[in-house]
């Protein structure tokens, strides 16, 4: 094999020496990395080819780690993995006990946060550039954020303090015109209006005449010092009426696939005093077409052929929960036309598609939003309508408040459907939907169903759509166990879990799908003589207490969930236990009080042992006790 630019490369440094013509070979091979890795490890590809010319132009620019490059979600910043001295494990890129598919400060001094989730980047990089400013350092501060990372409550709430703090930082701001779907908003439209407006095209070319007539920016700086400076700033900088009226001086857009423009436009910017948001406009997937074509399904994407971006086949599988969900929460809507679904920049993930399609007066994608999609569920539930709200575990955690003042204060009907619950597999930490059974468990009103397979969740949210007050119900990634939904969905008794085995040595009190691994744990232990009952607990809140008590009555009781054990369902089973004086031994299985690493979910399942071997074992060891 010839020998590549990107072989040379193990620190920002090398970056520095290479001609532009160099650069955009090394572009090149960039993306050929990340295609070939994505296509045998799944990933955030279509972001991270969008990202190239912004990453290897922010590394020729700064001189990291000591200046700090801050990526929003760090979905984008695989180039930024290649070019920092992970090139040789980037073939591990999100398996277990390889490299993350975020940035990850365990992982590289040059990773400036542990990224994951959207519209942390500002903040963390304001936070950075207030610490330099109160020790008089000099280094600069960089943040990379999307268009639909952008419109961010917490990303707002930055600006509001970044414009007002007058700090030195750069905001890169990577418009491509998607968050994983089409991007929404009235956000997203203002962007659109500055890469229409004629003046900003104007401005831009004048600004390129010019530096092309005089030579490249960095040099009028050198030569013509500060008074040159000013006057290019004129040309460069255009206003943007939200971002100007906030103090921050925005260009105009420029082109983020052009390393030389990108990099003098850098250079121009970090001198300035205050905030800069330098608009970059890229095309998401850029340089692989299938990428470019079908922009959302290679947002992340599992595996699959490089010459076709075909998904690579997988083993039939029954349908995924999330599809469950999706088609049960289309029927619901058609038998209810009080039924609205409201997503936070998560259609496809939620499985809300077909009922977006269907009813797309009643559906909501308030974008990255998860705060005002509870509290907008709380007003659409006051005035009488019944909101399904749709989030992954993880990023409902930004709703907490709402959660408790908006919804359980005052009881509204809002029904929060919490997908990706448990291990996610190789998004890794950020991403387990480890603590929602925790929180949810703590709030007054709160009912909170864990169903264990399709059948309960089809009438789990049969359930929470007719009961009074909010109801949340959570559910994994992944496929379902194979059984088949109710026809006519039924109304469960609140409060009533499910026996699945009977049996008298040890009870396994399960809650979520943790007990179909439960109950290949018994047939293990029935080999051995151990006689297991099981139950599908349903309910976390309230607790089938009936149950728990019968559990006890066989003197070894086990809990199982997969969420996190401080706070967990196991705790809740204890206190009854305790309330009641009952005789017997209590083991909680869940998640440990760490956070667990990425990997497949059968992997971490057996990490934690959360896994019917390790489920067998902890049975095995309490009822020999
Ligand atoms: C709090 C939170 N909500 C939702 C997500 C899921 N998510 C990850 S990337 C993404 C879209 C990001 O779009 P943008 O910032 O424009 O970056 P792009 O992928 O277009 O480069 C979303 C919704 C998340 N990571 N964090
Ligand atoms: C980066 C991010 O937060 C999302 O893209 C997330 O990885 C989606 O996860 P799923 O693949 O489970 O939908
Ligand atoms: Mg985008």
């Amino acid at each position: 094999m010839e020998p590549r630019i990107l072989d040379a490369i193990s620190a920002p440094e090398d970056l520095k020496v290479l001609t532009y013509p160099e650069l955009s070979i090394l572009a090149q091979e960039i993306r050929e990395e990340i295609v070939s890795t994505c296509a045998e490890n799944g990933g955030h590809i279509a972001s991270s080819l969008g990202a190239v010319e912004i990453v290897l132009a922010a590394h020729r620019v700064l001189n990291c780690p000591h200046d700090k490059l801050v990526f929003d979600v760090g979905h984008q910043a695989y180039a930024h993995k290649l070019v920092t001295g992970r090139r040789s494990q980037f073939p591990t890129l999100r398996t277990y006990g390889g490299l993350s598919g975020f940035t990850k400060p365990e992982e590289s001094p040059y990773d400036a946060h542990p990224s994951g989730h959207a519209s942390d980047s500002l903040s963390v990089a304001a936070g950075y550039a207030k610490a330099a400013q109160l020790n008089g350092s000099n280094e600069k501060v960089v943040a990379v954020i999307g268009d639909a990372s952008l419109s961010g409550g917490m990303a707002f709430e930055a600006l509001n303090y970044i414009g007002q703090a007058q700090l030195p930082m750069v905001i890169i701001l990577n418009d491509n015109m998607m968050s994983i779907s089409r991007n929404v908003g009235a956000l997203m439209k203002h962007l659109g209006n500055m890469r229409a407006d004629n003046r900003y095209r104007k401005l831009r070319d004048a600004a390129q005449e010019e530096l092309e007539a005089s030579g490249v920016l960095g040099k009028i700086l050198l030569d013509l010092g500060k008074r040159a400076k000013e006057s290019a700033k004129q040309f460069f900088l255009a206003s943007s009426m939200i971002f100007e009226s906030l103090g921050i001086t925005c260009t105009a857009p420029i082109d983020g696939h052009n390393i030389r423009e990108l990099e003098d436009t850098l250079r121009l910017v970090l001198q300035t005093e205050g905030p800069v948001l330098v608009h970059v406009v890229t095309k998401k997937g850029a340089g692989y077409a299938p990428a470019e074509q079908d922009p959302e399904r290679f947002h992340g994407v599992g595996p699959f052929e490089v010459a076709t971006g075909a998904a690579k086949p997988k083993k039939p599988a029954p349908p995924a929960f999330t599809t469950v969900f999706g088609q049960a929460l289309l029927e619901e809507g058609r038998a209810d036309d009080a039924v609205v679904a409201i997503t936070a920049a998560m259609e496809g993930g939620t499985g809300l598609k077909p009922f977006a399609e269907q009813f797309p007066e009643r559906f909501i994608d308030v974008g990255i939003a998860e705060e005002n999609a509870v509290g907008l569920a709380s007003g659409l539930a006051f005035a009488g309508k019944k909101p399904v709200v749709a989030i992954y575990s993880t990023f409902l955690q930004r709703s907490f408040d709402q959660i408790v003042v908006d919804c359980a204060l005052s009881q509204a009907n809002v029904v929060l459907a919490i997908d990706r619950a448990g291990l996610v597999g190789e998004d890794g930490a950020t991403h387990h939907g480890a603590f929602d059974l925790v929180y949810m468990r703590t709030v007054p009103h709160m009912r909170v169903l864990a169903p264990a397979d399709e059948a309960d969740l089809v009438n789990a949210l049969h359930t929470a759509l007719a009961l009074p007050g909010p109801v949340s119900l959570r559910y994994p990634r992944g496929n379902g166990m194979g059984v088949s939904v109710p026809e006519v969905p039924q109304m469960l008794e609140v409060g009533k879990s499910r026996l699945m085995r009977e049996g008298s040595d040890a009870c396994v009190l399960a809650f979520g799908p943790v007990a179909y691994r439960a109950m290949e744990a018994a047939e293990m232990l029935a080999e051995e003589g151990i006689d297991v009952r099981v139950v599908d607990m349903l309910w976390a809140k309230p607790l089938d207490k009936e149950a728990v008590l019968a559990a006890a009555e066989t003197g070894c009781v086990i809990t199982a969930e997969e969420g996190a054990m401080v706070g967990g369902c196991g705790e809740g089973v204890i206190e009854v236990l305790a309330q009641h004086r009952a005789q017997c031994s209590v083991t909680t299985l869940a998640l440990p009080d760490r956070f667990v690493r990425h990997g497949s979910v059968p992997q971490l399942l057996h990490e934690v042992g959360l896994d019917a071997e390790g489920i067998a074992e902890s049975v095995r060891n309490a009822f020999l006790q």
